[in-house]
């Protein structure tokens, strides 16, 4: 007999909305986190960078004060607070509590690795499993930039370790991660500036949303250089550190105090001796999953970020649903049935679901579009917050919708509205007879449906 029932490795975003059904089944679990529980979003994600979005929203309006006849004479910016208040948030400790003392479950303060498929190294024990869940998630990218590892670069966890604001801020990669944290710190009062490879911000995005994007960052007063790829980083001395790319004018070099690579994320898997349990990854070493979550081994699962098919704390969490689903027979949740939505939180917000213009083309459907800028919206006029604009794609021929992007103020609560309605493949024809609260956002949505127009 094995010692536990289940053996769970990593306290990803799952974690806990599975282990105590686990557990109430009167299952025995061995939980086993190598670092801070609660993982990349409590830790070092999420939740750390919306609180400092937050902070760095309430310094933004405090300076747009006089625009709403308000007069903030003197602000200014108590970096300690910002970060107190970013730690209180992420404090982990509760949840600690909780997962460590659970009736049914041992808690390892490990990193683990396989020893075969159904044992498990934890420090200087090895344990056995019937099932084994792997939640490791993902750690950030450090990319072969020449002198890299001669700088005092940050990821995204060094940079929620800041205690002074800094004077220069250079971040490698305009996505999430960069436009996130490259607002947030240009609104705390650091000049900004953003490298991108790609010839647009969120190279996963449209290029209107983009350059829309990045009208919003630039407005802001960020420096944004797209179609740059970083090639050489130097830290002649403390505090100075020098990006050199190339934007195809030559070479050109950018003097910063500090420097963030936020260039991408690579699978927690390396050290997890996978071969020894015969469990297969892909060639970025994310682990290949089936519908139901399962790895090429039968009683291994992967969930979260570590297989490679979600990048977001939502996905994880269904993927810890479609798990028990499958697991304890409790119903049909299969991952081909999710469709993506996320939320890019600069200030307005991106929200997406389902596919983007590009993907709605590439998809060879008969696609109809209308897009609304958020200028000619009455309750985004009301709030003085036009950036941005809405883009509706929808299936002409089974008249579903294929997807939406709301850049814009509220984009990231309203994009949630459509995840039922197409979840329910209902056609849009019903969405535009529904009645939304005046004024908002979102009441403009069904009217936005009457400038549907086939894609050129
Ligand atoms: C700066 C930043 C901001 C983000 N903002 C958002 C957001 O606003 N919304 C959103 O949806 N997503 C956001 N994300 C993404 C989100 O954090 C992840 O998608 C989410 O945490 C899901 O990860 P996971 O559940 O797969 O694993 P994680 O949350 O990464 O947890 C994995 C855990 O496994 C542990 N572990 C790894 N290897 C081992 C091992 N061998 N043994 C034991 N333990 C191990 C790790 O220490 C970690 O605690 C953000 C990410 C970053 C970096
Ligand atoms: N709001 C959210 O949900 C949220 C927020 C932050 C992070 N995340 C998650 O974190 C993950 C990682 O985000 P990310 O922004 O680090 O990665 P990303 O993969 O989304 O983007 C990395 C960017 O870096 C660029 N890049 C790579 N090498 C470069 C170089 N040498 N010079 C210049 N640019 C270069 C790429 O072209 C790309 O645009 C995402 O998958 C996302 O799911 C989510």
């Amino acid at each position: 007999m094995a010692d536990y029932d289940v053996i769970w490795i990593g306290t990803g975003q799952a974690t806990g909305t599975v282990v105590p059904r686990l557990t109430g089944a009167g299952k025995r679990v061995a939980l086993i986190e190598g670092g801070e529980v609660g993982g990349s979003c409590v830790n070092f994600g999420c939740t750390p960078t919306k609180t400092m979005v937050a902070s760095a929203r309430a310094a933004h309006m405090a300076q747009r004060g006089p625009d709403f006849g308000v007069a903030i004479p003197e602000y200014s910016i108590d970096m300690a607070t910002v970060m107190k208040r970013m730690n209180a948030m992420r404090d982990n400790s509760g949840m600690t509590e909780w997962l460590r003392t659970m009736d049914g479950v041992d808690f390892f303060a490990e990193y683990a690795h396989f020893v075969s498929d159904h044992e498990v190294q934890v420090g200087d024990r090895v344990i056995s499993g019937d099932t084994i869940v792997v939640h490791t998630g993902t750690s950030a990218l450090k990319v072969p930039i020449d002198g890299i590892d001669d700088v005092d670069w940050l990821d995204n966890a060094g940079l929620l370790e800041l205690d002074a604001v800094p004077d220069h801020l250079v971040i490698v990669g305009g996505s999430y991660i960069g436009m996130e944290f490259g607002q947030i710190f240009r609104r705390l009062g650091s000049a900004v500036t953003i490298i991108e490879a790609a010839s647009q911000l969120m190279p996963r995005e449209d290029g209107d949303i983009a350059a829309a994007a990045e009208e919003i960052l630039t407005s802001g007063g960020i420096d944004v250089r797209t179609g740059a790829e970083v090639q050489s980083v130097a830290q002649p001395e403390q505090g100075r550190i020098e990006v050199t790319f190339d934007g195809g004018d030559g070479a050109e070099t950018i003097v910063g105090s500090h420097l963030l690579l936020a260039v991408g994320r690579v699978p927690n898997t390396r050290a997890l001796n996978l071969d020894a349990a015969g469990v297969e990854t892909n060639e970025r070493g994310y682990i290949q999953v089936d519908d139901v979550l399962r790895t090429n081994v039968d009683h291994i699962y992967a969930l979260g970020d570590v297989n490679g098919e979600g990048a977001f704390t939502h996905t994880s969490v269904n993927d810890g649903e479609t798990f028990w689903d499958h697991y304890a027979e409790a119903g049909d949740r299969r991952l081909s049935d999710r469709i993506p939505i996320y939320a890019m939180y600069i200030d307005p917000p991106l929200g997406r679901i389902g596919m983007s213009e590009r993907e709605a083309r590439e998809s060879g459907r008969n696609v109809l579009m209308a897009t609304r800028p958020m200028s000619e919206i009455a309750r985004a006029k009301e709030k003085d917050e036009t950036a941005g604009l809405i883009k509706i794609l929808v299936d002409a021929d089974t008249e579903e919708f294929l997807g939406v992007a709301v850049l814009g103020v509220g984009g990231d609560e309203i994009i949630n509205m459509f995840a039922p309605f197409m979840l329910a493949k209902q056609s849009y024809r019903l969405f535009r007879k529904a009645v939304m609260v005046h004024p908002t956002v979102g009441e403009l949505l069904p009217w936005i449906l009457d400038d549907l127009q086939p894609l050129d």
